[in-house]
Formats: C-alpha cells, sequence, structure tokens
C-alpha cells in the first residue's frame, strides 16, 4: 500500500520543533564503531532511515548494537566483526551512500569488504571514483566494481599515502580518514572537505585514539596507529534540518524555534536568511526562524564546501525565493542536477528558469556541460497545491512547504523519502499547526 499525504495549505507554521544528531554525521560514526576494539557508545541518534540501514549492515557484520530503551544511544561492541554474505550485502542495494565508508574499517577487521550499490538522492551521476582512487592508494585492490557492487581486498594490509582529492568530497575526505587512522605510517590529505560533520568524525576518532590535525589550506594529515578504543560521543546537531525548518518558516510567513540547531554550524545559511528578510534570534538552546513581515528580498547566490552556502540548503531555500519581489540566481556548484525539483515548483505556479551556463562569479566543474544547474527565480507569485511525487530528500521537503504555503489542497506521494533525514517528520508537521492527513491508497 501506497501513502499519500494530503495538504491543505494556507496555514503559518508556528510552534517548536528539536533537531538532533546530524544525518551526514551519525551513520558514519556508527561505522567507525568497527574501527575500536571495545564498545563505543553514540548519542543524540535520531531515529532516521540511514541509522536503521547502518545498525543492520553493522549487524551483518557481527557488530552488536543495542539501544536504550529512553534514550535511543546505540552501544556498538565490534568483538564479533564477521564477513558478511553477498546474500545478507543485496538486501542493502540502492539504500544509502554509507556503506561504501564500510570498506577501510572492514578491510583493517578483515582484509575483504563487499559494498552493496549506493542510494542517496538522486541529484547527479554521484560516482565513487575518488574512494576507489582512495583505497587504491592505502594499497586495497578493487576486485570488481560491477552492478552487484563493490568488492575489495587488501592482502597486504593498507599502508598510509600522499593523497590529493581531485574535489573537496565529503565522502572520499571520510573514506580516507576512517582508512588511515590504522594504516600503517602516515598518511597526508590534500582538498580534503572540512564540513562541522567531518570534523565531529575527527573529533570522534579522536577520541578512540587516533592521531589527527587539521592543517592550513584544507590539509589533513593522520599517523596510523595499530589499535584504537571504542568512543563515546554526542552527535553534532543536524544542520541541514534545522535550515529546511528555517525555510519552512518563512516561506509560511510562520515562526519557529528548532531547539538544538546550533549557529556555530549555520553561519553561511543565517548570514543569507538575513539577507532575503528572515529573522532570527539565537538562544542557547536553539534558533527562532521567523518571517517579520514585508516584503522578501531576492538575491544572488552559489552552492559552495563548507564553509560556503550547503547544497542541502539550497532546494527549501528557492521555495522562499519563489515569494520574494524580483529576480534571485541560485549556481549550484556541488551537484550537476540538483533542480529537477523546481518542475513541481513551477506546476504550482512559481517562475523558475533552469539555464546549463554558471551564473555565477565562479565556473564551475559543470559549465559547458549540458547540466542545467543555474536557476533563476521571478517572485512573488503566488502557490497553488498541486499533486507531487517526491523526488528526493531536499526536494521533497520543498515540494511540502511550497503546498503547506500554497492555496487549496496538494497530494504527495513518495513521503517515505523524507524519513531519509527527518525525524518524526508527521508528528512535528502537526505540532507546528499544519493541517495534513496521512492515507493509504491500494
Ligand atoms: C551522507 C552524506 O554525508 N551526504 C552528504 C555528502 O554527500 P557525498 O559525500 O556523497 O558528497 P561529496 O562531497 O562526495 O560529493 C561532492 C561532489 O563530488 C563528486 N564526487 C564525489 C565522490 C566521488 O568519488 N566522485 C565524485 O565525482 C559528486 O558527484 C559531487 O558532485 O556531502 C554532500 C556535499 O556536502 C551533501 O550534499 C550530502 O548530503
Ligand atoms: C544529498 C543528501 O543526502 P545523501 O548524500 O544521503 O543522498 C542530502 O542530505 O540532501
Amino acid at each position: 500500500m501506497a501513502k499519500v499525504l494530503t495538504i491543505h495549505g494556507g496555514v503559518p507554521l508556528k510552534g517548536k520543533v528539536t533537531v538532533r544528531g546530524a544525518k551526514n554525521l551519525v551513520p558514519k560514526a556508527m561505522v567507525a564503531a568497527l574501527l575500536g576494539d571495545s564498545p563505543s557508545v553514540l548519542r543524540n541518534v535520531p531515529e532516521i532511515k540511514d541509522v536503521a540501514v547502518v545498525t543492520s549492515l553493522l549487524k551483518i557484520h557481527g557488530v552488536t548494537v543495542s539501544k536504550d530503551e529512553v534514550t535511543g544511544d546505540l552501544t556498538m561492541d565490534p568483538s564479533g566483526t564477521k564477513t558478511a554474505t553477498s546474500n545478507e550485502i543485496d538486501t542493502h542495494a540502492g539504500d544509502s551512500r554509507i556503506p561504501i565508508l564500510f570498506c577501510g574499517p572492514l578491510l583493517h577487521s578483515l582484509g575483504e569488504a563487499l559494498i552493496p550499490n549506493l542510494g542517496g538522492c538522486k541529484i547527479g551521476d554521484r560516482p565513487i571514483d575518488f574512494h576507489l582512487d582512495v583505497l587504491r592508494h592505502f594499497g586495497a585492490e578493487i576486485d570488481k566494481a560491477g552492478p552487484l557492487g563493490t568488492s575489495i581486498r587488501a592482502p597486504h594490509g593498507l599502508t598510509g599515502a600522499k593523497i590529493s582529492l581531485p574535489y573537496p568530497s565529503v565522502g572520499a575526505t571520510e573514506q580516507v580518514l576512517l582508512t588511515a587512522v590504522r594504516a600503517k605510517g602516515t598518511t597526508e590529505v590534500e582538498n580534503a572537505a572540512i564540513e562541522p560533520e567531518i570534523l565531529d568524525l575527527i573529533s570522534l576518532l579522536q577520541k578512540m585514539g587516533a592521531i589527527i590535525t587539521v592543517g592550513r589550506d584544507r590539509v589533513i594529515r593522520i599517523i596510523g596507529v595499530e589499535k584504537l578504543n571504542g568512543y563515546n560521543h554526542k552527535a553534532l546537531p543536524d544542520r541541514n534540518e534545522s535550515a529546511s525548518w528555517a525555510s519552512a518558516a518563512l516561506v509560511t510567513k510562520g515562526d519557529i524555534f528548532v531547539e538544538g540547531a546550533a549557529q556555530r554550524d549555520l553561519t553561511a545559511f543565517l548570514h543569507t536568511y538575513r539577507q532575503i528578510g528572515g529573522e532570527f534570534e539565537v538562544t542557547d538552546d536553539g534558533i527562532r526562524f521567523f518571517h517579520p513581515g514585508g516584503d522578501l528580498k531576492p538575491l544572488i547566490l552559489e552552492t559552495d564546501v563548507h564553509p560556503g552556502f550547503m547544497t542541502d540548503w539550497q532546494q527549501p531555500l528557492v521555495v522562499a525565493l519563489t515569494q520574494a519581489t524580483g529576480v534571485s540566481i541560485i549556481h549550484e556548484t556541488v551537484y550537476e542536477n540538483r533542480f529537477g525539483f523546481t518542475n513541481a515548483l513551477v506546476e504550482m505556479g512559481a517562475k523558475v528558469q533552469l539555464h546549463s551556463e554558471c551564473l555565477g562569479a565562479i565556473p564551475c566543474r559543470f559549465g559547458q556541460r549540458n547540466f542545467q544547474h543555474s536557476a533563476v527565480i521571478t517572485g512573488p507569485t503566488p502557490l497553488t497545491g498541486a499533486d507531487v511525487d517526491i523526488p528526493d530528500l531536499r526536494g521533497g521537503f520543498s515540494h511540502l512547504i511550497a503546498a503547506l504555503a500554497a492555496e487549496g489542497t496538494s497530494h504527495v506521494t513518495g513521503i517515505e523519502l523524507i524519513n531519509r533525514g527527518y525525524e518524526k517528520f508527521m508528528d512535528k508537521l502537526t505540532d507546528l499547526g499544519a493541517r495534513v492527513e496521512m492515507n493509504e491508497i491500494a
């Protein structure tokens, strides 16, 4: 039975939501537990699909994962780590992007790793060439990278390496970290990503006994150690979920206190929010986001790696820009195909034109290659309810907040995708006063 969410729009979202540990850190912290020779404890764990997927992957590799019924904290004991069968691995094909990060830890423990084909949002090709090159630098052999997944071995162990990433990829940087901490000798990675979730992963690895320094100009150095212990760590809050609810407040002319939102990790977002005309108040417990009344202002924006404007913030913000007075331009420089979600916004009444040129100050990797990676948004345009099928996590959130702001009723399918990154999504919407009903259809 498929689910369809009916949304009656036009209600400002008001109230409080709580964000917990980041989707882009928690599953990776769980993978890091494989590196220890004693159990690890992870706190502030959200109930989202990627956590369920990694819990299952750890279990089929012999890791005991137990959850505290009251706090939700996870205790992961890797003492029984074993090779999983290809059938077990195959059950997770297409689920998430995290399995590729099992390579380093499994190669250290078992000398081999079998990785299912990856899932994640369909916002570009999302190749894994950087990951496989990184692993080869450490001495791993890629037996097979084909339709049934990737099989990797390290018959001679893994040795530290000097690596320069072609682009500051988040996943490839994490691949380096999770492999280098127990490799023989020293690793140096240039052009590394330094997103807050990566720095939190480094903190956690440091607790385990890893030797890591983050130097100038995105260079990270790691001295491998033979053994690591388990960690006890509280995951950093989800800055992407925080930014999503902030955009929801602006789009619906509402007022949302996001408990747990951390200003430190949202500097670029808060700057942009204020430029558009959104208001916020930072407290020790979170951030209140609200529409202060009056017109929203258009802007010109490029997504970028940290400390730039995060690509995952772009999609919900585009909905707010449909309500700004004037022309806004967004140049998406991280993914080549992240504007597909705007088709549904156009059906709802928005004016969005896509272009393959780089409409930004810096020409990016996608210029002259026929990727529609720049968007011109003209507002304000009233939005009306529509029937929408959610394409991906952030595009889906954008559709939902557009429907919440629109006049009339919308029907949304594919809502399950939202569970990848938004904990207790329906409860939060209801608590904020949204008029929504979930029904099942044959
Ligand atoms: C689970 C997780 O943490 N997901 C985040 C992570 O994704 P993820 O780690 O997959 O993103 P990357 O930073 O690796 O990707 C950035 C760019 O590099 C390219 N690339 C990446 C790897 C590779 O081997 N070859 C290659 O060409 C990608 O196609 C993309 O164009 O960082 C992205 C950028 O901040 C975020 O949008 C995602 O929410
Ligand atoms: C692109 C995203 O996630 P993933 O890398 O897990 O697909 C996202 O969170 O917006």
